[in-house]
């Protein structure tokens, strides 16, 4: 809604000669930067759009850095403790200096000795770590070189690969404060020095810290397309797209239709961003299924008390995760777990029996079951089969199912599957008969208790959410990247609102019109983190010949 709030365009703010002042220069090495008021200017961004792919040349952004934070950081990148294997990484300006000081070749025997000169870049060598001040070596191990900008961070990077030890970690880590300008890292500096250094875009940023995070496979596959660019790429593309109807309403302000720009071009425009707004609200309504994915799929176990909830989330979790007593009502508490079923993350909720009860406590429980029922992405309900089993005294064929009125209203959604319980206490021919009552329903019989059709249920419910989630499958690779990030979401819903307004902006005042188109970029780009009014200049002048 505030995008009806905005400054007032007036013809000649943007003009090319206005828009040309702003170019910024680029410093010969990016950081070292031009030093302004005790901070450096980190800059600088290229004259083209950045390209979609990540492997694409990096694009520096405009930071101001103070010196302090400028310096050369290092941190344990493996998690500490007894291992085979820890790596140190040291990214910034002094890198090469730690070299200098701290790696020296096994060749050198004696302390004192000359260390290695210059290291070869992207190659690990073979050394012995020592102390920068006593020479006394700290561990034998491997160390690599990464010469900026063709590093992670951008930066000059040194990896020091030494053996996992509490005692010689802390060695290393207590030689490396003793240079003056390293300082131990921050929480994710590393990347986010690789975003200020335009290697990675914010899509990537989230992408990397999903595939830490990553616990299923599904999980991994959406973390790695955001990690590898491709929803980077996704919206880049769009914005490019956005920006190229901009350059030509743009063209129209400065050069008018009809005079030097061919007729029609208004019309052309529009009907882009029609297009446009239509792929982007394609792309919004997709129940959500990437940010669910990634934060798991919440799913709540519901039923009658005695029905075997309980039962099927021990069954589910593989241990004896809750109680289970054959007094009904022994559930109270949510229990919750994370688990993963068919590749999926799946949180699921055990819920207390849904029932009249005048327990002070029961109640609560039955309580906090429907309104988990309704939080939930699915529900699954859970059916004693030989309690809601109804049969026509002398015809197993005419078997009914017959649900209690405390769950029937929970059960309309179609976001809910049925588990019939306890096969093993009904005869197999009312089973099939009692199936067909459910008429469309996925539904599946088993016998917590036995173990019968418990294997096909799980294949079978693990497929059906597949589908619901239209997860990334065999050919996931080249499939188009989901909303992963509610962040990612709102921009995306006010680009969709900018687009709307410039089409109902009339003809006339195309100046607000363009306005709007340019708020719709700026939405898109900061899904990546990047903004900049300068790609509109140079797509009005790659895609025009305007000075013939
Ligand atoms: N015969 C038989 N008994 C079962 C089966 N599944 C569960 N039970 C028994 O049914 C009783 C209730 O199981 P629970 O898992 O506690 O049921 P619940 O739905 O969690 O019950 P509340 O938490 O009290 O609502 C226990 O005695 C189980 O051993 C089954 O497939 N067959
Ligand atoms: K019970
Ligand atoms: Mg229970």
């Amino acid at each position: 809604m505030f995008h009806h709030f905005r400054p007032t365009p007036r013809r000649g703010v943007f003009s090319r000669s206005a828009r040309l002042l702003l170019r910024v220069r680029s410093p010969p090495n990016p950081l070292i930067g031009i030093r302004q008021n005790g901070f450096s200017v980190c800059s600088i961004r290229t004259q083209q759009l950045p390209q979609p792919s990540g492997s694409g040349p990096a694009t520096p952004r405009t930071v101001l850095l103070s010196e302090a934070q400028r310096r050369t950081i290092y941190a344990l990148s493996t998690p500490p403790g007894k291992a085979g294997v820890a790596v140190i990484r040291i990214s910034g300006p002094d890198a090469l200096d730690v070299w200098r000081n701290m790696v020296m070749s096994t060749s050198a025997t004696s302390k004192g000795k000359a260390p290695e000169r210059g290291p070869e870049p992207w190659k690990m060598h073979r050394c012995r770590i020592v102390h920068p001040e006593s020479g006394e070596v700290l561990d034998d191990g491997l160390a690599v070189y990464f010469k900026g900008p063709k590093s992670f961070t951008t930066e000059d990077v040194l990896e020091l690969h030494i053996h996992s030890g509490r005692a010689i970690i802390s060695s290393v880590m207590g030689a490396l404060a003793r240079f003056p300008y390293c300082r131990p890292a921050e929480r994710g500096e590393f990347t986010r020095r690789a975003f200020e250094g335009g290697r990675l875009d914010l899509t990537q940023v989230e992408g990397l810290r999903d595939l830490v995070d990553a616990e299923t496979e599904t999980q991994r596959r959406l973390a790695i397309q955001a990690a590898r660019g491709q929803t980077r790429a996704r919206f880049e593309k769009l914005r490019e797209d956005i920006i190229k109807c901009l350059a030509l309403i743009e063209a129209i302000i400065d050069f008018g239709e009809g005079e030097e720009i061919e007729e029609g071009i208004y019309d052309q425009a529009r009907e882009r961003v029609l297009n446009l707004r239509a792929e982007i609200e394609r792309h919004l309504s997709d129940s959500r299924r990437g940010e669910i994915l990634r934060s798991g799929i919440k799913l709540a176990i519901f039923g009658p008390p005695n029905a075997g909830k309980s039962s099927l989330l021990n069954f589910l979790a593989q241990r004896e995760a809750a109680i289970v007593t054959s007094i009904p009502g022994t559930t109270r508490d949510i229990l919750e777990l994370s688990l993963d079923i068919g590749g999926l993350p799946v949180i699921v909720a055990d819920t207390a029996g849904l029932r009249k009860t005048d327990d002070l406590v029961e109640k609560i429980g039955v309580e906090r079951a429907k309104q988990t029922v309704e939080t939930a992405d699915v529900a699954l309900c859970v059916l004693s089969l030989p309690e809601v089993l109804k049969s026509a005294p002398n015809s197993a064929q005419s078997a009914t199912i017959h649900l209690p009125s405390s769950i029937e209203p929970l059960l309309s959604t179609d976001n809910t599957f049925v588990l019939l319980n306890k096969v093993d206490l009904v005869p197999p021919s009312q089973v099939d008969a009692a199936l067909q009552h459910l008429e469309g329903r996925k539904a599946w019989t088993v016998s917590l208790g036995t173990g019968e059709g418990t294997h096909t249920f799980l294949q079978n419910f693990g497929k059906a959410l597949q589908e619901r989630y239209d997860v990334l499958q065999d050919n996931w690779e080249g499939s188009e990247p989901l909303i992963t990030h509610a962040r990612q979401r709102v921009h995306l819903e006010n680009a969709s609102r900018f687009l709307q307004a410039f089409l109902d902006t009339p003809p006339d005042e195309i100046v607000f019109a363009a306005e709007e188109l340019r708020y719709a970029a700026q939405a898109v780009g900061k899904i990546s983190g990047l903004i900049d009014v300068e790609d509109v200049l140079d797509a009005l002048f790659r895609d025009f010949c305007i000075g013939k």
